[in-house]
């Protein structure tokens, strides 16, 4: 893979630099926007210091959440340019579009080592789309803002989108020091893992990250499912879910993980216990019921799953321990609301509790580590990418590494 080093002098040169700085965001009852964690951002600045060092003007683009192709002002990057300015301790300029005159203009205006950021890629429908014409003239457009290319956005190079793969193959292109890092580290999650080797699952990407299993089973000893993911599960084995995140496509699948688990004698360990709400809310009722009776609870068929139990807890802490090798993606529930937080802590702990060398990779399993009082130390690493790890350490050639070979 092509490193920075491999761009030659950048001097004076217009650098633009996919990070992903995709925060996570709170919005206080006057409208103001805070970033709850800014890891993301800190983890970019290794590749932008040392480009401002070189000389650079440095233009800087991401996405941030999932907007729908159009601009949409809850998924501005505006708070990131101002955390990003107070962090690297210079002014960061920024543009609230991403292509077109005023971007244009305001690169133009840039000076060695300036820095700005542009608006929300995804606000542009060629960013994320199927089109490979459609995304391939959005890449142009980016294009034209810059003499090279530093794809240093590790979360996102699972993603075949324009700014991760179809601008790579327009200007000269390398991989940034945050990619460089996060893939020597993730390494060791590979064929090389040490036994016994678990991974944890949960989170709310279900229809992402469910893909991922097939090739999970076929290298790991043990598998936890918890979060947003359990209620799959639990559905395919048939029992009743209540108004839980439920993908009911993926029904057959699920059952086919189960299936292809056992001939391989791959445990796969999901919840016996759940903390099942009335409502999505902080300060909704909850109960603890059987993880085969959801709708057992005070709220019927419309309670729904917002965390593990605490036996299901001890249960993963207990496996998570007596592993050498864990890897967690995806949050074991709504930690962002402290009733539901206690199964993402247990879990949480035992990873630090482990001797055994442990990854903790995602934007919201990050934050989520980091707001419970975790240190960043205490792990063997904090990945910036959840589902981007997810689909290295199951093998797969992913199209942001594969365009920089
Ligand atoms: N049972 C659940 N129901 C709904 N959302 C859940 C549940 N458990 C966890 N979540 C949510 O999952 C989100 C994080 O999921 P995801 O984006 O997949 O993780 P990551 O960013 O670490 O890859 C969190 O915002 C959390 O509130
Ligand atoms: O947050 C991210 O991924 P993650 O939740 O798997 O860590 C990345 O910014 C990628 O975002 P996407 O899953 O909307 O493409």
């Amino acid at each position: 893979m092509r490193t920075l080093d491999s761009l030659g002098p950048l001097g004076s040169k217009t650098v633009i630099v996919r990070c992903d700085l995709n925060v996570p965001l709170a919005t206080d009852e006057h409208g103001a926007k805070s970033i709850t964690d800014d890891g993301r951002i800190r983890a970019s600045l290794t590749t932008i210091r040392e480009l401002r060092e070189a000389g650079a003007r440095i233009v800087l683009i991401s996405h941030l959440g999932r907007p729908e192709g159009a601009p949409d002002e809850r998924y501005s990057l505006r708070p990131v340019a101002e955390r990003m300015a107070e962090l690297l301790g210079t002014a960061v300029g920024f543009v609230d579009e991403t292509v077109g005159e005023a971007a244009a203009a305001a690169i133009a205006a840039l000076s060695d080592g300036d820095v700005v950021l542009l608006e929300n890629l995804r606000f542009n429908p060629g960013e994320t789309s199927k089109d490979d014409e459609a995304r391939g003239a959005f890449a142009a457009q980016l294009a034209e803002l810059g003499d090279a290319f530093v794809s240093d956005g590790f979360g996102v190079v699972h993603r075949k989108q324009a700014s991760v793969y179809d601008l790579a193959k327009l200007l000269p292109s390398a991989a940034g020091r945050l990619v460089a890092a996060e893939l020597e580290v993730l390494e060791r999650l590979t064929g090389k893992a040490e036994r016994p080797y678990a991974v944890v699952l949960g989170g709310s990407k279900v229809s992402d990250k469910l893909g991922v299993i097939a090739h999970l089973i076929e290298r790991v000893d043990t598998l936890l499912v918890g979060g947003g993911m359990v209620f799959t599960f639990l559905a395919a084995q048939g029992h009743p879910v209540g108004a839980s995140l439920l993908e009911e496509d993926q029904l057959d699948t699920v059952r086919g993980y189960l299936d292809q688990a056992a001939a391989r004698g791959v445990r796969i360990v999901l919840p016996t216990d759940i903390v099942v709400a009335e409502r999505f809310a902080a300060d909704a009722a909850h109960e603890i019921v059987p993880a085969d009776a959801i709708e057992s609870s005070s709220f019927g068929a419309s309670g729904l799953g917002l965390d593990i139990g605490p036996t299901s807890a001890a249960t993963f802490a207990a496996i998570i321990e007596e592993s050498a090798t864990v890897f967690w993606n995806g949050p074991m529930g709504v930690f962002e609301m402290p009733a539901f937080a206690e199964g993402t802590r247990t879990v949480a702990r035992a990873l630090t509790e482990t001797s055994g060398f442990t990854v903790v990779g995602g934007g919201d399993s990050a934050a989520a580590v980091r707001a419970l009082g975790f240190a960043d130390e205490a792990f063997g690493h904090i990945s910036t990418g959840g589902g981007a790890s997810l689909e290295f350490l199951e093998g797969k050639a992913l199209p942001g590494l594969e365009v920089l070979a």
